[in-house]
């Protein structure tokens, strides 16, 4: 094979495989290395297909699809886009789970992922420019994996999340793959079993904390800059100690957000709000009880907050409709070892007649009634029958989102809470549930992931050029979202379903898009918005690379 034919089949942004027209084949000097006849990306789609139907685990099935990710972009995603539902839970959560914690045994390829070393901050922009290869990269996930889904730290195994998340991306909202970078910092690990694994890819130490780690996302931040000045950098699993204080820091800097801070608050809140629908309540009403008061937890009890004052409470009354739970119990100003975020919801023990008996969720749910209840807490379970029952005894439509990731880790199962609460729970979970036939009513219950989020979210800060994104903008997409349910029907779900993952991405964008723009937060001028998200997006077909 001549190097030109080598490097184009080896190119998975230029391969096309058996696509390659016989005029390309001449021209590009590929004539014989691939057999007579020429298919279309049907024929190898529908190809494909077969052949991942025949794959028995969810696990094979995700290893044939990353070696067609590795071989040819525009058919993974062709393929991709024809069967999102069923892709989503093998590329993506919860599958992804299973291929992290098997990333040295399964190590194949790096699928273009940047290795970040903060052993050696002097070679971060290489690092980035090598990974990147000269391409115009305008998004980045970026994790350290301290806090991958609710598994804690896997260290540089992590990796497969930005590459899991990108894809969803690309798959929802329309990033073009060859724009964006995943990127792994990597910091060592607590992880023992890493530690003595031999076969362990990553820096083998202990992770390091504090100035040396905060030196090196400097570093990181500074190249990226420097290097992707139009991109858009996304913060992913980073461990409770660090994920806000990373994004405090940045946030009115650069475009950039944490997903587990704010594309979880968003689609919570979105959740919310189409709860909302349903019951014909005011948000004003609620009583919101958060299990798990970690990043995700009080990312979601921000973006709340965010609502309930542009509804019109004062932050003090605001703050009093929030109920933090963690393994304290509920958590009191006076709770010791509270972290930052923490102490913005941590209540008066005077609100309350009896504050040492709230040590327990139990306790707290007894005590204060919720209307709501978030579980981001890792803990499977944590909603038991009793537990459940007693909310549901005294709120008509109680809303129960057992959130925690991967599907073990669960709070609650859908059924069982339908079950409890005789059908009445308005209910969004972390990984994607079949609807359930229940009492002669079909229910559809709403993914609570952030990927309903976040792909809309990107694209429209990308396609707007965005300096930074700011609350008003966060709010809109909650409302963009959260306004797409339809509530007539008997168990609709309090989100729309990711069957329609690529149209409501768009129109995420778009209000995304817009509100930059209306707030005089693009760089670049942009005349019509809709146009904008529309020329960004890629679209999985081949184009001839002999024009
Ligand atoms: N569905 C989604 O979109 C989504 C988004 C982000 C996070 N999550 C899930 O939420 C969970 C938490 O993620 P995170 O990033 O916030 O992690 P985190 O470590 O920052 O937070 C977890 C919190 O739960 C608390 N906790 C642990 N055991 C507890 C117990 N027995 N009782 C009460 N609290 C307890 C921890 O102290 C911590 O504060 C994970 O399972 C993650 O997958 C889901
Ligand atoms: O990755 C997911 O499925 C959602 C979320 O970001 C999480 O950390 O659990
Ligand atoms: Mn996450």
């Amino acid at each position: 094979m001549n190097q030109h034919a080598d490097h184009i089949l080896n190119n998975p942004f230029l391969n096309k495989g058996t696509a390659f027209t016989k005029e390309e084949r001449q021209q590009l000097g590929l004539t014989g290395t691939l057999p007579a006849h020429v298919q279309t990306i049907d024929e190898q789609t529908d190809q494909a297909y077969a052949q991942f139907q025949s794959k028995t685990s969810d696990l094979e099935k995700r290893l044939f699809l990353m070696t067609l990710f590795n071989e040819n972009r525009t058919l993974f995603f062709h393929l991709m886009d024809e069967h999102v539902v069923e892709f989503m839970p093998i590329v993506y959560d919860p599958t992804v789970a299973d291929s992290i914690e098997q990333y040295s045994e399964l190590f194949t390829d790096p699928q273009g992922t940047a290795y970040v070393s903060v052993d050696d901050p002097d070679s971060i922009e290489d690092t980035l420019r090598n990974a990147a290869n000269g391409r115009d990269i305008r998004l980045l996930v970026v994790t350290d994996a301290e806090g991958i889904l609710g598994m804690g730290d896997w260290g540089v195994n992590g990796a497969d999340i930005a590459v899991g998340k990108l894809m969803v991306y690309t798959a929802a909202a329309g990033i073009d793959p060859a724009q964006v970078l995943p990127v792994s910092i990597d910091a060592g690990t607590n992880n023992q079993k890493l530690l003595d694994d031999p076969l362990y890819l990553g820096n083998r130490h202990e992770r390091v904390y504090g100035d040396k780690y905060y030196a090196a996302i400097d570093k990181f931040v500074e190249a990226e800059q420097k290097l992707f000045p139009k991109a858009l950098l996304h913060w992913e699993d980073f461990g409770r100690s660090n994920a806000k204080v990373i994004l405090d820091k940045y946030q009115d800097k650069l475009p950039t957000f944490n997903d587990d801070i704010q594309g979880t608050g968003m689609v919570v809140l979105a959740g919310i709000l189409g709860g909302l629908n349903i019951t014909n309540e005011d948000i004003k009403d609620q009583k919101f009880v958060i299990f798990g008061s970690g990043t995700a937890g009080m990312g979601i009890a921000s973006q709340i907050l965010d609502e309930l004052k542009r509804s019109g409470l004062d932050d003090a009354d605001a703050r009093k409709h929030f109920y933090p739970v963690d393994k304290q119990g509920l958590l009191f100003t006076d709770t010791p070892d509270l972290t930052a975020a923490q102490k913005e919801f941590a209540r008066d023990r005077a609100d309350f007649d009896n504050p040492d008996d709230l040590t327990t969720l139990a306790a707290v749910v007894k005590a204060v009634h919720p209307t709501v209840m978030i579980g981001t807490s890792t803990q499977p379970g944590a909603f038991s029958e009793d537990l459940v029952k007693d909310m549901a005894a005294h709120t008509e439509r109680p809303m129960i989102f057992p959130l925690s990731n991967p599907t073990k880790l669960a709070e609650a199962k859908a059924e069982d809470l339908l079950k409890w609460t005789d059908g009445k729970a308005l209910i969004a979970t972390g990984i994607p549930v079949k609807d359930i036939d229940y009492n002669g009513t079909t229910y559809h219950i709403g993914q609570g992931n952030n990927a309903l989020m976040y792909p809309g979210l990107g694209f429209g800060l990308i396609a707007s050029t965005a300096k930074v994104l700011n609350g008003e903008t966060l709010s809109a997409a909650c409302h963009a979202l959260g306004g797409l349910v339809d509530a007539s029907q008997p168990g609709a779900a309090v989100l729309p379903p990711v069957d329609d993952l690529t149209d409501f991405s768009q129109h995420i964008a778009e209000v995304v898009a817009q509100s930059v723009v209306d707030q005089k937060l693009n760089q670049e001028p942009i005349e019509d918005v809709k146009q904008a998200v529309a020329d960004l997006k890629w679209m999985p077909e081949y184009h001839s690379l002999t024009d």
